[in-house]
């Protein structure tokens, strides 16, 4: 009955209020240091993450049948790798995130205004490599600089992620999202709610491109800042773009090595999904 519901919903906010307000301790230099910095961002090592990451990116964009003007990557963070490949199928990108403090750090970087946390030269050095096109990472640059139109908040578990007129009518003819969604949901309800709430800034058609932890049940946000994270399987990844309207086209699975479990967290893997709204 009613209460049943009732306290449910109440329950559902209660977990997202209390995500947010850990949120407000998120530190993205520390993170950037703990995540995109060798081991984990290590490009003269095979087995390491980003490469790995960029590689299932590039691939993705890259097969012949992804295309159209919009890219949206949900939940941005403070980083920029998710779009290196994607920056050169779509006219058109837009970097989102929950905190300003996270949209100023990718603004800084837009408008070349230095004092960065990272260098993010080896990520754009190793996707040309990828795309065959050796020394060009200021050529990469400028081309991110150039299709990037907007940094602008979001919030995944509003039925309406974004603000009523950020995207054009159609929606997004492209969505990639990482590290986000079991991030920033209190349980698989609310991961599960908030696959579909971003599915509605996708139109029909569209890929989403979603990489994620695999069992994992919290990370640090900066020293100390111990953010809850509800653990994942494949099958339970797989179950939800199901439910969702999504087809899958791909799944890869990445294991980490002993050498890249480093403490800043308890993921085992990362998963890459590449799918299809219905
Ligand atoms: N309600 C919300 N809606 C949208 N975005 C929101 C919301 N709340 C917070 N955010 C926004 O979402 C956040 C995205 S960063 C979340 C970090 N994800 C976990 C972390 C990442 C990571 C990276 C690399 C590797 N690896 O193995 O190489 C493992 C891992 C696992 N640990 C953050 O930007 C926040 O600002």
């Amino acid at each position: 009955g009613g209460s049943h519901v009732r306290s449910t919903l109440k329950g559902a906010e209660s977990g997202i209020a209390a995500m947010a307000a850990c949120y407000q301790r998120f530190d993205p230099a520390s993170y950037l240091k703990y995540n995109y910095t060798p081991p984990r961002a290590d490009f003269e090592r095979k087995d390491s993450i980003v490469p790995w990451k960029l590689a299932c990116l590039h691939r993705a964009f890259t097969e012949g049948d992804v295309s159209g003007e919009l890219l949206v990557d949900i939940g941005s963070g403070p980083t920029l790798y998710q779009v290196l490949s994607g920056c050169e199928v779509f006219n058109k990108v837009i970097l989102t995130d929950f905190l300003e403090i996270n949209r100023q750090e990718l603004r800084r970087w837009l408008r070349d205004e230095g004092g960065y946390n990272l260098d993010w030269t080896p990520y754009m050095e190793y996707v040309c490599k990828l795309e065959g096109r050796r020394y060009a990472w200021s050529e990469k640059a400028a081309k991110l600089r150039k299709v990037v139109k907007d940094v602008l908040p979001i919030d995944v578990h509003c039925p309406q992620p974004m603000a009523p007129d950020a995207l054009p009518s159609g929606g997004a003819d492209c969505l990639v999202s990482s590290f986000c969604l079991e991030s920033v949901s209190p349980d698989l309800a609310a991961f599960n709610r908030a696959l579909g709430h971003i599915g509605s800034l996708l139109r029909p058609g569209g890929h989403l491109l979603l990489i994620g932890a695999l069992d994992e049940s919290y990370y640090l946000g900066g020293p100390g800042v111990k953010i809850p994270v509800v653990p994942l399987n494949e099958a339970q990844v797989c179950a939800s773009l199901k439910e969702r309207g999504y087809t899958l086209m791909r799944l890869e699975v990445y294991t980490l090595p002993q050498d890249m479990r480093v403490g800043v967290d308890d993921v085992t893997g990362v998963f890459f999904v590449k799918a299809k709204k219905v």
